[in-house]
């Protein structure tokens, strides 16, 4: 029997992935040389210290930026060759992205906010059920300013999901959380990956965060030093900050 192509249980497979910002005397080697197979249905974490290249690498693999040289591929479509509107059309179709700020419309209410994504996407969820899921169904009609911050990344979340996408790129998650609330985001994340079993990257400075993790990327200088996998994960509510 021939041998399962490797690329139907990975959701990215990367090789030689380099990113440099400018040229000569002042170019910044982001990624030199980045090797990685990320199996479908995961919770990844990326660690390392700032300027080591972790939101580099999430922003080439969610299409956000484009890399110098290299290969990455989602579920065997080459990223590193599509055209612009091609890559568009990857993150519309396939990717959620939540970033450190919420950047939630402040005159649109929490449902609002999911549906200015359900009604472009191909295969929504409903908004309420979006909110629901992040635990938020009873403050649908409230208005960003109305919520914490916890919550409002909670929306975020709600929107970035509704659309079902494949992958969820997190970078810095928690970053403007305290650390309770941090974990409350941190479980909304663990339940959109185990109810939807979405692939789901976090880049943090939170290193506790790897204790819920499947996978966990070591960075250093533009490279990836060391990948850990763990056997036991906790469940975020037993993260010790
Ligand atoms: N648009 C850009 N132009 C020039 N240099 C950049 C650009 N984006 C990132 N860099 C540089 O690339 C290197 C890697 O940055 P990156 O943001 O990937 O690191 P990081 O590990 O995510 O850091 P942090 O934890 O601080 O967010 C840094 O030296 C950074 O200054």
């Amino acid at each position: 029997m021939a041998e399962k192509d490797p690329t139907d249980r990975n959701a990215f497979s990367v090789r030689g992935l380099t990113k440099t910002y400018g040229e000569g005397h002042s170019a910044v080697h982001a990624l030199r040389g980045v090797d990685l197979d990320l199996p479908k249905g995961e919770i990844v974490v990326l660690l390392g210290p700032s300027g080591s290249g972790k939101s580099t690498l999430l922003n080439i693999l969610g299409g956000l930026d484009r890399a110098t040289s290299g290969t990455a591929s989602f579920e065997g479509r080459e990223l590193t060759t599509m055209s612009d509107p091609e890559l568009t059309r990857y993150r519309r179709d396939h990717v959620g992205f939540v970033f450190q700020f919420y950047n939630l419309m402040p005159s649109l209410t929490a449902f609002e906010n999911v549906e200015l994504v359900t009604e472009i996407s191909e295969n929504p969820m409903e908004p309420g059920e979006a909110l629901r899921l992040v635990g938020l169904a009873e403050r649908q009609q409230h208005f960003p300013a109305q919520l914490s911050g916890g919550e409002q990344q909670r929306v975020a979340i709600a929107r970035a999901v509704a659309k079902q996408p494949n992958v969820l790129f997190c970078d810095e998650p928690t970053g403007a959380l305290d650390s309770t609330t941090g974990r409350a985001v941190l479980r909304v994340l663990r339940d959109v990956n185990q109810e939807l079993g979405t692939t789901v990257l976090i880049v943090t400075h939170a290193a506790a965060t790897a204790q819920m993790a499947d996978r966990v990327l070591h960075f250093a200088d533009g490279a990836i030093r060391d990948v850990v996998l763990n056997e036991i994960k906790l469940d975020p509510s037993e993260i010790e900050w």
